[in-house]
């Protein structure tokens, strides 16, 4: 569903993504951890189509990135760090003109039903977003990856900056895309986390993916472990 091929992207001499293949399977959780500067964030980019590779190649669903960027977008979400909603609307306006943008016209209680599915309490549907928490922003954003019935969903630390119960909320929802099949690619500070939603981590630095595991294969602590001596 999420495939890298030979993935390459420099900046002059430096070399930001280095030959990168990954494949990340129907209902799939993939983790990238790495420090600063490590090619999380020019991954995601080059699959969003943001960042045109130097060499290989990115594809969604089969579909090349570069080659035909309008018809792979179809098939993707991307939840960023913030979610970037218009604050004047209220959160079943912002769903609805999000979702319409990507082609798709949904009646009210369907996305209502949306938010709810997405744990957006009902109360806040028809309040403006820019009274919202950041951990409610990022419900609209999954319930704007439902709405456009994504098959590979991107995001860009997800989880940096919301509480732990909000965190916690997030991880679950996320646990539930992908056993509905959505195939997902997530960069990540938080190893726990990624320990808990992910199937698949993978470790990068200095633009190479230096390590691949199952995420059952080590504890959250000898992940860790394993992090501080890759990086
Ligand atoms: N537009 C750009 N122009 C030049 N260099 C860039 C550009 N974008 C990224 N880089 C470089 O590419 C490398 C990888 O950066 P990237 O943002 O992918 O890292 P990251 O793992 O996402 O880091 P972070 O955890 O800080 O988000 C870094 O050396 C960065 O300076």
């Amino acid at each position: 569903m999420i495939e890298a091929k030979k993935l390459t992207k420099s900046y002059g001499d430096n070399l930001a993504l280095n030959n990168l293949n990954i494949h990340i399977g129907k209902g799939e959780v993939f983790a990238l951890l790495g420090q600063n500067g490590a090619g999380k964030t020019t991954t995601i980019n080059c699959f969003l189509g943001f960042v045109s590779p130097t060499s290989g190649d990115a594809l969604i669903d089969g579909i090349s990135v570069n080659s035909h960027p309008h018809e792979s977008k179809k098939a993707l979400a991307y939840i960023p760090e913030t979610v970037m909603l218009y604050p004047h609307l209220t959160g079943v306006e912002n769903l609805a003109f999000f979702s319409s943008l990507a082609g798709w016209k949904y009646p009210e209680d369907e996305l209502r039903a949306l938010l709810l599915k997405s744990g957006l309490q009902e109360a806040a549907h028809a309040q403006r977003v820019g009274s919202y928490s950041k951990g409610m922003r990022q419900k609209v954003g999954i319930a704007i990856a439902l709405a456009k019935q994504a098959k590979a969903l991107f995001l860009d630390e997800p989880t940096s900056g919301l509480d732990p119960k909000a965190s916690n909320e997030f991880s679950e929802l996320l646990k539930e895309l992908s056993t509905e099949g959505t195939a997902i690619l997530m960069a990540t500070h938080d190893i726990f986390r990624a320990r808990e939603v992910a199937h698949r981590v993978g470790i990068m630095k200095e633009g190479q993916l230096v390590s691949q595991l199952s995420a059952t294969d080590l504890s959250a602590n000898e992940l860790e472990k394993l992090y501080l001596k890759t990086i």
